[in-house]
């Protein structure tokens, strides 16, 4: 961001003349944020319209690679397994192949999902399409062909003749092709494949370690368009964590540029953290260019309420304001995505609420289910008048919704006149209650819906989702919190791979790398509450990785 304010203050470009490419939807957020902060000085000195309209343009100039090349092409409709489940079995099943896209992951390439035995015939290949398509396969001119021999460079194996597997492949692509529609690998291939760049005179790459050899070609093809007058790429080697979807960070540290500058201290992470993160991945040379020490804990969590009061903590240890841009104040880290799910679980059932990065996973905690969480807490402590507004979405929740907001609106009973605004007593809705746990009782949800508000009426927790994310270390990726729990747990499958396989390993210790120094504050190992062996890059005791010093910053819980 410093080079983006020199070339904007020197050189004189404006807001509408930078472009920024972010890894992920969500790490989209966090740059944004980043952008405005550098813009914060010249936006305070504007009236309000055109602070506002700067602001606009600022936004909008973020994006994920993903959806940039998908407006450069002008991609005309996305599929995915869960949206399209019937093009998908089809397509596949004319072909003799059952696929049951409903239980089909969107990401092939899912993280846990490296062995790809596990995964289905059909989704071996599609995995086999998106990996090709990583790889150049159907870039016109260079990259790999899409031929038999190409296999041989991607991680899947696939019970079929070669050949076979190719034709599939191909019949699929020129299948989406006569219908109009893409899957996300497609349009990078086409933005690959086509002459256009960006409208904009300074482009910003981050995370660009992790680009796959198709999305680095899309960016080197933009560096020598000449249309551009800047490119800044940033990324960090020792964070590249993307090699299971064939991304290679020599792509990055190989490029040939007109100016280097390496940074290797941190300003997000006090000095206790940035001792882990130097622990985890010795490669690394990351210090912190702060004074502070931060804190490093190493927690035990057995219980789902154990891991409760740990966040409970946090949360009260790092106070944010909810109504920042992104107002998170703890990341729950996991290793896959099954162990964040077990997260998420935990974190319902104590009534907590919280987001999820886990692609595809809708929140359980709805502005419906907040407020009748609210208007609960509210009776469960004696208090009855609630605003109208306040009222129905738990009353819509209950058995007989309609008869009890007749009730509960009737004018001789429960209609109240608070400060004028139209009011209720919610027992009224509610006659054969006598508690909030009665209320409960009532409502026609899922039971872990019920389970979740029943946690929450006692939790007093803050009633914020944003607060909390929970997510697999992969899914925070360029992003910041002040407090970062890293939950401890490798399934034995990653585990006999990490001893076996040494380039995995190196990925494995930038992934706890990349986990540790996403904390601004504080950073916790949470032990036992997944089970199975320990992460090995944080095996314990912690005091080994934080290199023991007087202020040592391991604190056991
Ligand atoms: N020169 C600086 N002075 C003070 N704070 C800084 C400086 N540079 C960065 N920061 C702060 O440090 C934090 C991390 O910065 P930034 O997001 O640029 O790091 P990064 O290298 O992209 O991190 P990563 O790639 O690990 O996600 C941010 O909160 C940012 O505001």
């Amino acid at each position: 961001m410093q080079r983006v304010a020199e070339l904007r203050d020197e050189e004189g470009y404006t807001a509408s003349d930078f472009r920024f490419v972010s890894f992920s939807r969500s790490h989209a957020a966090d740059l944004e944020n980043d952008v405005l902060d550098a813009w914060r000085d010249r936006l305070e000195r504007l009236d309000d319209d055109q602070a506002r309209q700067v602001e606009e343009t600022l936004i909008d100039s973020v994006s994920t690679l993903h959806s940039l090349c998908s407006r450069l092409t002008n991609t005309p409709r996305i599929i995915t397994p869960e949206s399209d489940a019937e093009f998908y079995q089809d397509f596949w099943r004319r072909r003799g192949f059952e696929f049951d896209a409903s239980e089909s992951p969107s990401a092939y390439l899912d993280p846990d999902e490296m062995d790809s035995s596990e995964r289905g015939r059909v989704e071996q290949l599609l995995a086999a399409d998106q990996l090709l398509a990583a790889l150049g396969a159907g870039l016109d001119g260079e990259g790999l062909g899409l031929v038999p021999a190409s296999l041989g460079h991607i991680p899947v194996e696939i019970d079929l003749h070669a050949a076979r597997v190719v034709e599939l492949i191909r019949e699929w692509r020129t299948h989406k092709l006569e219908n109009g529609v893409k899957e996300h690998h497609d349009y990078i291939l086409d933005a690959a494949n086509s002459e256009k760049t960006p409208d904009c005179r300074v482009l910003v790459v981050d995370e660009m370690q992790d680009y796959s050899p198709l999305e680095y070609a899309v960016v080197r093809d933009w560096i020598r368009s000449g249309d551009l007058d800047h490119v800044i790429l940033a990324g960090d080697e020792f964070q590249s964590i993307y090699g299971f979807k064939l991304a290679d960070s020599t792509y990055f540290t190989g490029l040939e540029v007109n100016d280097e500058d390496v940074l290797t201290e941190s300003y997000r992470c006090p000095r206790a953290v940035c001792r882990v993160a130097r622990s985890v991945c010795p490669p690394t040379r990351i210090t912190s260019a702060r004074s502070d020490e931060g804190r490093v804990l190493d927690a035990s969590t057995q219980t789902p309420e154990d891991l409760a009061s740990l966040v409970q903590q946090l949360l009260a240890d790092h106070p944010v304001d909810a109504y920042e841009a992104d107002p998170t104040s703890v990341f729950l880290l996991t290793r896959t995505n099954r162990q964040a799910a077990k997260v998420g679980w935990a974190l319902r059932r104590t009534g907590i609420p919280y987001t999820s990065t886990v692609d595809g996973e809708e929140s359980p905690w709805t502005e419906d289910v907040l407020n009748a969480i609210e208007t609960l807490r509210l009776a469960a402590s004696g208090g009855c008048a609630v605003s109208t507004d306040a009222a129905d979405p738990l009353i819509d929740m209950a058995t007989n919704s309609k008869d009890r907001r007749e009730m509960a609106e009737a004018p001789s009973f429960g209609s109240l006149d608070v400060d004028s605004v139209s009011a209720v007593d919610i027992w009224t809705a509610f006659p054969d209650c006598d508690s909030a746990t009665d209320i409960i009782r009532t409502l026609d949800v899922d039971d872990y819906i019920a389970e979740m508000i029943q946690g929450a009426l006692h939790s007093d927790a803050d009633l914020t989702p944003g607060l909390v994310e929970v997510g697999t270390i992969h899914s925070v990726k360029g992003r910041e919190a002040p407090a970062v729990v890293v939950l401890d747990g490798y399934p034995h499958r990653l585990s006999e791979r990490y001893q076996a396989d040494n380039e995995f390993a190196e990925e494995e210790d930038r992934l706890a790398y990349v986990a540790a120094t996403r904390a601004r504050a504080t950073l916790v190992v949470a032990r036992e509450f997944l089970g199975g062996s320990s992460f090995p890059p944080f095996e314990p005791p912690l005091e080994r990785v934080a290199e023991s010093s007087p202020a040592g910053g391991v604190i056991h819980q």
